[in-house]
């Protein structure tokens, strides 16, 4: 394929996606996709490659410890409890919207200290549709001219991304005043050292932009399109609440009840598989290479799709059908290695997949005791690649749970 003249190697098969992403194949950097949205991560994880990269990924690492996830699973509950609460019976949703600005919002109550939170929370969900449209834009450009074009959505982009970014940084000096104390992610990353050294002003700045955007875009469609999913499938809807009421009772979910839930684990892996986020992820070839027989030249960008590999007809029987089962009844048990690689693998692996399970499971134990989604009558939803593909048109109505339904 081709974008802006220039050729694009598409891959389609997951070993040479594997090949790729583990350097087998030979040495690729970040490539097109990255480059393009450099304007607001800067030199964030998921733009950054070499050095940089390796020695900011291991002082970034311990901030997603399973401890701090603990930590984080108290915030992420309460934030969704809050938001779910102020639903209405009847009430219909923009499920997308929801979830979109909870997971902002627990990302904000996550990775910064809470006295900070309120203001940094509402600034971040104002300046966030600016970026994605910005991003998702300019990714499609076919020629990098076009973005210093005076388009209104180039001068939203760059003023949503300032704003953006003066807002982190307001709250990275506050919390660099008084660091003991401090568990919220950000303040890990500030007090993070590896032989001395420690992340600089403006790398905290480009790592808590880069958790903001990375870690928001994708819990928020996987989360709409898991609920979308559930009310078209009722009795998968049963069992997992069933699951949740038999497990935890009415008391409130812990990182500990995690793994007493093996179908609602199942179901969010469904999720993740039939609606993965990223449609489109890109490399570029450091030196000339071959993959699958084919010659790529120094500077070939290389890309995959990990949501059209999830559907895969040969490595998932009825790959469009949303069926929880097949994690759970051994159909996915002999799967190689590369066939299902949700977060990645290789260095650029999500650092962020534990936060990001977690988040999905109290979510989801939160909403679903609760209440019962169904779709809107009328409302048509259909799938928009932008920054990770979006349910269009996803309106759903909230019905208290009743007990025993
Ligand atoms: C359903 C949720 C998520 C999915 C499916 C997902 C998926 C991925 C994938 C496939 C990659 C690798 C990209 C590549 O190799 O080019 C990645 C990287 C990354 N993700 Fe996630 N992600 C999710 C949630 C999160 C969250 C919650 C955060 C942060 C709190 C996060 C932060 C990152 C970062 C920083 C990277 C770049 C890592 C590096 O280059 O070292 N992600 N993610």
């Amino acid at each position: 394929m081709f974008i802006g003249g220039r050729p694009i190697y598409f891959l389609t098969s997951h070993r040479l996606v594997r090949a790729l992403l583990t350097g087998e194949s030979g040495a690729f950097t970040r490539g097109l996709v990255f480059e393009k949205a450099a304007k607001v991560f800067g030199q964030g994880l998921i733009v950054s490659d070499g050095e940089q990269h390796r020695r900011n990924r291991r002082l970034i690492q311990p901030a997603f410890q399973q401890h701090k996830i603990e930590h984080y699973v108290d915030v992420m509950r309460s934030v969704v409890e809050k938001r779910a609460g102020t639903w209405t019976a009847g009430q219909p949703l923009k499920l997308n919207s929801e979830t979109h600005e909870t997971a902002v919002e627990i990302l904000t109550r996550t990775l910064f200290r809470s006295d900070l939170a309120d203001r940094a929370a509402d600034n971040v969900k104002r300046a966030f549709p600016g970026i994605v449209a910005g991003i998702a834009a300019q990714a499609l450009y076919p020629y990098p001219w076009m973005e210093k074009l005076p388009l209104p959505v180039n001068r939203r982009y760059d003023r949503s991304a300032a704003r953006f970014h003066d807002v982190v940084k307001a709250v990275i000096a506050e919390q660099r005043k008084n660091p003991a104390q401090d568990d919220s992610l950000l303040g890990t990353l500030i007090s993070a050292r590896d032989q001395d050294h420690a992340l600089s002003e403006a790398q905290l700045r480009d790592e808590a932009v880069t958790m903001l955007i990375a870690g928001a875009e994708t819990v928020s469609t996987t989360l709409a399109w898991f609920f979308h999913e559930l009310a078209h499938h009722p009795e998968v809807e049963q069992r997992l609440v069933d699951e949740l009421r038999t497990r935890l009772g009415d008391r409130p979910i812990s990182f500990q009840d995690f793994r007493k839930l093996p179908y609602t684990a199942a179901a969010i892996n469904e999720a993740v598989r039939l609606h993965h986020p990223n449609w489109f992820l890109s490399r570029r070839a450091v030196s000339a290479v071959t993959l699958g027989g084919h010659r790529i030249p120094a500077g070939g960008e290389v890309a995959f799709s990990p949501s059209t590999m999830n559907r895969d007809p040969e490595v998932f029987d009825h790959p469009l059908r949303f069926d929880p089962d097949r994690w759970l009844d051994g159909r996915t048990d002999d799967l190689p290695r590369s066939a299902y690689m949700p977060f990645g693998v290789g260095k650029h692996k999500c650092v962020g997949d534990t936060y990001a399970l977690a988040e999905l499971t109290v979510s989801i134990a939160c909403i679903a005791r609760r209440w019962t989604l169904t779709h809107q009558p009328g409302s048509h939803v259909r799938e928009v690649p932008w920054t990770t593909v979006q349910p269009a048109g996803l309106i759903m109505v909230a019905q208290p749970r009743r007990d025993g339904s």
